[in-house]
C-alpha cells in the first residue's frame, strides 16, 4: 500500500535526513517508525503526503507514484494526525471534525452526521462535545478529535506523528488502547512515528527501528525485542527488553497447567478423591457448562460433610484472562489479585475454562518465546534446559 524505493532526502544545508530507504507497508498494516530524535522519522512520514519532496527515489501509494499526483488531491486520501493537533480554535469540535468532508464538497448535513459518527467512534459523545471549542477540551480529548478528523473522509492511509506525545502517561496508555480498538475496526494502513519504544511495540504490527536516516531493523515487535539485529537496536530497545517483551507475548494453550477440576454440584467426597489422586492442594471449580466459578482448597473439602456439594465450600475466582491476552497482563492480574495463579478462559466460547497460568509457567513461556525467536521457530517447538528444581 505504501512503498518506498531507494528514497533519499538531502536538505539544502547538506543534511542527509533519509538515506536510500526501501520498505513496504501492507494494506491494513500498522507500522511504527521508532528511533531517537533527529534520525529521520518525520522526514520519512512527510514525504508520503508530499509536505517534503524526496531528493531521489520513488514513493508509491496504492501502486501509484505520488510524484505524479496533485499534492492536495493526495492529502485528501491520507489522514494526518500530529502532536499539536492543529484544531481550528474558532471552530466547534463537530466542525473541526467535518473539515475534510467539507473540503471534499459534501453537503453540510452529511458532513456533520459523519463527524458525529466519528466522534462517537473515538469515544467522545457528539451531543456533549460536538458544540464545544478546542480550548474547552482536555489534551487527551483534543487528540481524540485529531484522530476523528483524520478519519472523517475515510482515507485508506493514516499518517500519525507522535500523536499521543503531549499527554501524560496514563492518558497516553488509554489513547493507545482506544486507538488499537479503533484500528481493529477500521483497518487503515498506518505509519506511526514515535520515539517511545514501548509505544512502538504496543501498537505496531511491525516496527521500523531507525538509526541515522536508515532502518536498522524492520520486523514484528516480538522479533525486535527477542533478536535485535544489531548492537544499535539492542541498545535502543534497552536492557529490560525481556520485560517489554511480556507485553507482546500472548498466553498460549501450551502454557497452561491442568490442576484437578470439579463441578459445583459434585459431592465433596468426589472432590476429595480427585485431590487425593493428584496430590493437589486445591481444585478449580466450574459450572455445568464448563464456565469458571472459582476454586476449592483441600482443607475446605476435608472439613466439610462428604455428602455436601462443592458449591458450599467453593470460593469465587476473579483473577482470569482470555487466551491470547499478553503475559504482561497475566503478570499484572496476578499482582492485582495477589494470586498464585490465574485462570485462562476461551473468550470465543462463552468463557469456557481452559487451564491455569502460574508464575513458573509464565516465566517458562517468556523464555520459550525468546528462544523461539533466536532460532526462528515456533514457541511450542522449543525445549528448555530448566534450572533444576530445589
Ligand atoms: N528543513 C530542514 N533543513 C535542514 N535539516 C533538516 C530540516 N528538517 C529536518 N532536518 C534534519 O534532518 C534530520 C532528520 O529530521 P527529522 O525531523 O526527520 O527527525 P525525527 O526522527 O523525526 O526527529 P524527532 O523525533 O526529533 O522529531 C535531523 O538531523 C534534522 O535536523
Amino acid at each position: 500500500m505504501i512503498r518506498f524505493e531507494h528514497v533519499t532526502k538531502r536538505y539544502a544545508d547538506g543534511t542527509t535526513a533519509v538515506d536510500d530507504l526501501s520498505f513496504e507497508v501492507a494494506e491494513g498494516e500498522l507500522v511504527t517508525l521508532v528511533g531517537p530524535s533527529g534520525c529521520g522519522k518525520t522526514t520519512t512520514m512527510k514525504m508520503v503526503n508530499r509536505l517534503i519532496e524526496p531528493s531521489s527515489g520513488r514513493i508509491l501509494v496504492d501502486g501509484e507514484d505520488i510524484s505524479a499526483v496533485d499534492p492536495v488531491r493526495l492529502r485528501r486520501r491520507i489522514g494526518y494526525v500530529i502532536q499539536q493537533v492543529g484544531l481550528f480554535p474558532h471552530k466547534t469540535v463537530l466542525d473541526n471534525t467535518a473539515t475534510v468532508p467539507h473540503l471534499l464538497g459534501w453537503q453540510r448535513k452529511r458532513a456533520r452526521a459523519r463527524a458525529a459518527e466519528l466522534l462517537d467512534l473515538v469515544g467522545l459523545d457528539p451531543t456533549v462535545y460536538g458544540d464545544r471549542y478546542p480550548d474547552q477540551l482536555s489534551g487527551g480529548q483534543r487528540q481524540r478529535v485529531g484522530v476523528a478528523r483524520a478519519l472523517a473522509a475515510d482515507p485508506p492511509v493514516l499518517l500519525m506523528d507522535e500523536p499521543f506525545g503531549a499527554v501524560d502517561p496514563v492518558v497516553r496508555e488509554r489513547l493507545q488502547s482506544e486507538f488499537l480498538r479503533l484500528q481493529s475496526q477500521v483497518r487503515k494502513t498506518v505509519l506511526f512515528v514515535t520515539h517511545d519504544i514501548e509505544e512502538a511495540v504496543r501498537l505496531g504490527d511491525r516496527i521500523a527501528v531507525y538509526g541515522n536516516g536508515r532502518i536498522e531493523q524492520f520486523d514484528a515487535p516480538a522479533a525486535v525485542l527477542g533478536a535485535p539485529a544489531t548492537p544499535y537496536v539492542a541498545d535502543f530497545v534497552g536492557a529490560d527488553r525481556g520485560l517489554k517483551r511480556l507485553s507482546v507475548t500472548p498466553i498460549e494453550a501450551g502454557d497452561l497447567e491442568q490442576p484437578p477440576v470439579v463441578r459445583l454440584d459434585d459431592p465433596l467426597s468426589t472432590a476429595a478423591e480427585r485431590l487425593a489422586e493428584e496430590g493437589a492442594r486445591w481444585a478449580v471449580v466450574v459450572d455445568d457448562s464448563g464456565r469458571l466459578h472459582g476454586w476449592v482448597s483441600a482443607d475446605a473439602v476435608a472439613s466439610g460433610d462428604p455428602d455436601a456439594r462443592v458449591r458450599s465450600r467453593a470460593r469465587r475466582m476473579d483473577a482470569w484472562l482470555p487466551l491470547g491476552a499478553s503475559l504482561k497482563k497475566a503478570f499484572s492480574t496476578m499482582l492485582q489479585h495477589d494470586a498464585g495463579w490465574i485462570a485462562v478462559l476461551d473468550g470465543d466460547q462463552a468463557d469456557h475454562y481452559l487451564g491455569v497460568l502460574t508464575p513458573a509457567r509464565l516465566h517458562e513461556s517468556l523464555r520459550r518465546s525468546i528462544e523461539a525467536d533466536a532460532r526462528g521457530g515456533a514457541r511450542s517447538e522449543v525445549d528448555l534446559d530448566t534450572v533444576p528444581g530445589l
